[in-house]
């Protein structure tokens, strides 16, 4: 007997925001919970999943919360910040997830592993922050903030200044055993925020390093790591385009991994937002012909998956 389809999940930014909502806590469980009714169907459908969300705004304002409260108490580390992000997120995931497979009748234990990701110290995205996090600025806010605060800021596809930090390649998931003896019994959420990035020192211990690793390549490392069937990545556009913003615009329901390398050759795909999502995608095609990437929006997903919609990326 063949195996359930397994999917490696990336959820976006939509999927734990609603811009119309105050960015509270509260706010944020709300929009989980209704995003959990789409995860849930795919569960119900037969798929196995995993879950590797986003925390590009959370990470932001945990840093500024703590660089705001220095004087009370002393700030928390950016890596600390990145565990901290997992684990509220993922608190907000484990509530929303169950009831909503509840409500279904499907008993499945939801559980938030807390995951470390190796980089390596030299990477040069260090020295190339593309990572937006935190909230949106104006330009002029945004230039005030880079001098004051020596924050890079940079434009961020259209929408506002934000923010900028080093976004290194995920190399390993340090946690992956744990994450494979979960698999078949638990929907594990893991890999959050592209995972806590940390550097492997000599001695074989691990040290926490500032950055943000981009969610959709850290998803890529899982679902190859699990030889998922599917790697799923789910943002506020139901398709990629070329020609992105432009009267010319044209939306891809299907790329083949030369064109998609055309294309990000071109320059269609914006830096520190659609471009890792093409990369990731590519990627998980070429690791093994048969596999497939969706890009898609989180209330498609369900209809992607029966080729129905979505962009669609493989061999
Ligand atoms: N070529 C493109 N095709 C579609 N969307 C694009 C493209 N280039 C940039 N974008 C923007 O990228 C956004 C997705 O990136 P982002 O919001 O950072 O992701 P996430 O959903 O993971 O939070 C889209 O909503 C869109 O505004
Ligand atoms: N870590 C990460 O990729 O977060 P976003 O998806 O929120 O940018």
């Amino acid at each position: 007997m063949s195996r359930p389809k397994r999917v490696v999940i990336a959820l976006g930014g939509n999927a734990l925001e609603d811009k119309s909502l105050p960015t509270t806590a509260e706010s944020q469980l709300q929009v989980v919970k209704k995003t959990s009714e789409y995860l849930a169907e795919i569960s119900c459908a037969g798929y196995e999943i995993a879950i590797v969300h986003g925390n590009g705004p959370q990470v932001g304002r945990i840093l500024l919360a703590t660089e705001a409260a220095k004087e009370i108490t002393p700030a928390m580390p950016f890596d600390v910040c990145g565990a901290m992000s997992q684990g509220y997120i993922g608190y907000h995931i484990q509530q929303g997830l169950k009831l909503a497979l509840a409500k279904r009748n499907r008993i499945l234990p939801v559980v938030t592993v807390v995951t470390q990701v190796v980089v390596d110290k030299d990477d040069k995205a260090f020295q190339n922050p593309t990572k937006p996090i935190g909230p949106f600025y104006t330009e002029e806010e945004g230039k005030r903030l880079s001098e004051e605060k020596g924050y890079t800021v940079k434009e961020d596809s259209g929408r506002g200044w934000r923010r900028v930090v080093p976004s290194p390649m995920p190399k390993r998931i340090v946690e992956i055993g744990t994450i494979k003896t979960l698999w078949d019994t638990t929907i594990a959420v893991t890999c959050g925020g592209g995972g806590i990035p940390v550097i492997e020192n000599e001695d074989g211990s691990l040290e926490g390093i500032a950055a943000v690793i981009d969610k959709d390549l850290a998803a890529e490392r899982l679902a190859e790591d699990m030889d998922a069937d599917i790697l799923m990545i789910l943002t506020e556009v139901e398709k990629v385009s070329i020609n992105f913003n432009k009267p010319n615009q044209e939306d891809l329901s299907h790329l083949t991994i030369k064109e998609a390398e055309q294309f990000i050759e071109e320059g269609h795909f914006a830096p520190g937002s659609m471009l890792p999502k093409v990369l990731a995608a590519v990627n998980f095609a070429k690791s093994i012909p048969g596999r497939k990437a969706i890009i898609t929006s989180l209330y498609k997903a369900e209809d992607a998956l029966a080729g129905k919609c979505g962009t669609i990326i493989e061999s």
